[in-house]
């Protein structure tokens, strides 16, 4: 599979603000890609350098096999990409069918059974100004304006926020029916239980950095969660093993979280005489917060 996302060591600060600082990112045409990552992580830094509205302070990267960092290349980038922003930006002035119309203009992909599927879908009222809309209508309306191009490639910045639960499941199908017909999906999200639902891979960003890069097969299979206790106290420095990605200790007791090498990891803690071990799985949300509290 090909990338067409990639980024190496990107960069970008604002001041003294270090808002992403250095990530490597490599996104498969085909998959349904998820960015989690607390506020201020550096969710929509990263999607406006790959956007090209914002220029990097440092590294490359790519979309779609074009330079994001060259003035050129990342207006193709703005229209070969279907983006739906944070902030549902839209003209106000304008009814909803009006722009849908102004927008299906540019578009010569626009797909028209998709449009009118979706205004019935989302009860999106035609004749209504945009600044009369509701919050969760405006972002049905961004997400139509989004879905309908025919993109290859769709970038979505928290495209639930704001949604009832009928629209946020309405929306986690089209995706889900859209990267069937072989569109890719990169989305920053809040919202772990959807990304488990539609991801098929989890990159998570704390303060600029990539913490977690894996497929989610590998995050549901894999990931587990090992707690022991000791008859003499331990320290980290005894657990530094391939696979163990957080380690905590507490007097004789450990508590590691491990991504993969789960056998070699339980046979050294035998080693170590623990006399009780307990294996748990982990849910995404759990290595979440693993991942975020320990760098706190
Ligand atoms: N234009 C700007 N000027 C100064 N600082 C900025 C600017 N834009 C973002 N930041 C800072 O960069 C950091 C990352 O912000 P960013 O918006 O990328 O995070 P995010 O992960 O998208 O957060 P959220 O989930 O809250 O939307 C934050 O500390 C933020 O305050």
């Amino acid at each position: 599979m090909a990338a067409v996302i990639e980024t190496v060591e990107l960069k970008k600060s604002y001041g003294k603000i270090e808002a992403v600082q250095g990530l490597n990112l490599s996104v498969q045409s085909g998959s349904v890609c998820a960015f989690l990552g607390q506020n201020g992580a550096g969710k929509s830094s990263t999607i406006k350098m790959l956007l090209g509205m914002v220029h990097p302070t440092g590294g490359s990267g790519s979309v779609l096999g074009h330079s994001i960092d060259r003035e050129k290349e990342s207006l193709l980038i703005r229209q070969k990409v279907a983006f739906v922003a944070e902030d549902k930006r839209l003209y106000d002035y304008m009814t909803v069918e009006q722009i849908v119309q102004f927008t299906k203009a540019f578009f010569p992909r626009w797909n028209h059974t998709f449009e009118r599927r979706l205004m019935e879908q989302f009860e999106l009222p035609p004749k209504r100004r945009i600044r009369h809309l509701s919050k969760g209508m405006r972002t049905k309306l961004a997400l139509l304006l989004g879905f309908a191009r025919g993109c290859e490639l769709l970038i979505l910045d928290e495209p639930t926020e704001g949604l009832d639960p009928v629209a946020i499941e309405d929306v986690l199908q089209i995706v889900v029916s859209l990267t069937a017909e072989g569109t890719t999906v990169f989305f920053s999200s809040h919202q772990i239980v959807e990304v488990e639902q539609i991801a098929d891979h989890v990159l998570m960003i704390d303060r600029g950095r990539l913490v977690l890069d894996a497929p989610m097969d590998q995050v549901k299979e894999q990931y587990r969660h090992i707690q022991a206790v000791f008859p003499q106290p331990v320290e980290e420095r005894d657990f530094r093993l391939a696979g163990i990605e957080t380690i905590r200790t507490e007097g004789c007791t450990v508590s590691l979280v491990a991504s993969h090498n789960v056998d070699a990891i339980i046979e050294h803690v035998r080693m170590l005489r623990a006399g009780n071990i307990d294996v748990l799985p982990l849910s995404l949300k759990e290595i979440f917060l693993g991942k975020v509290k320990v760098r706190s």
